[in-house]
């Protein structure tokens, strides 16, 4: 059973999905925020274990919801260098005062 019967609804729900997806990135990012608010030192915004942990976790999730994992890896480790980046600029905003 199709789930759309034109591209315009498939860009629709595309464009729906993508609201829901954005605001929860932006939650996401006030908890990134915080960490770059908390830790002590700068070496430890980058954590190469904590990283594989989420990509792993985000790996078991696509598969529970039938997205290929390979997708969801991609993703979260796209998504996760763009949140160092940001968590770097909070770190390196608090150390200079
Ligand atoms: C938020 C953290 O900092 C970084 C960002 C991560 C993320 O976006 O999930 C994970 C690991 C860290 O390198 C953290 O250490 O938990």
């Amino acid at each position: 059973m199709p789930l759309c019967q034109s591209m315009d609804e498939v860009r629709a729900n595309i464009d729906r999905l993508d609201r829901e997806i954005l605001r929860l990135m932006a939650e996401r990012g006030t908890y990134v925020a915080e960490a770059g608010r908390l830790k002590p030192k700068v070496t430890d915004v980058v954590d190469q274990p904590r990283i594989e942990q989420v990509v792993a976790n985000a790996r078991a999730l696509a598969e529970q919801h039938g997205l290929d994992p390979a997708v969801a890896e991609a993703t979260y480790r796209a998504m996760i260098d763009a949140f160092i980046a940001m968590e770097h600029k909070v770190f390196m905003a608090k150390a200079a005062g």
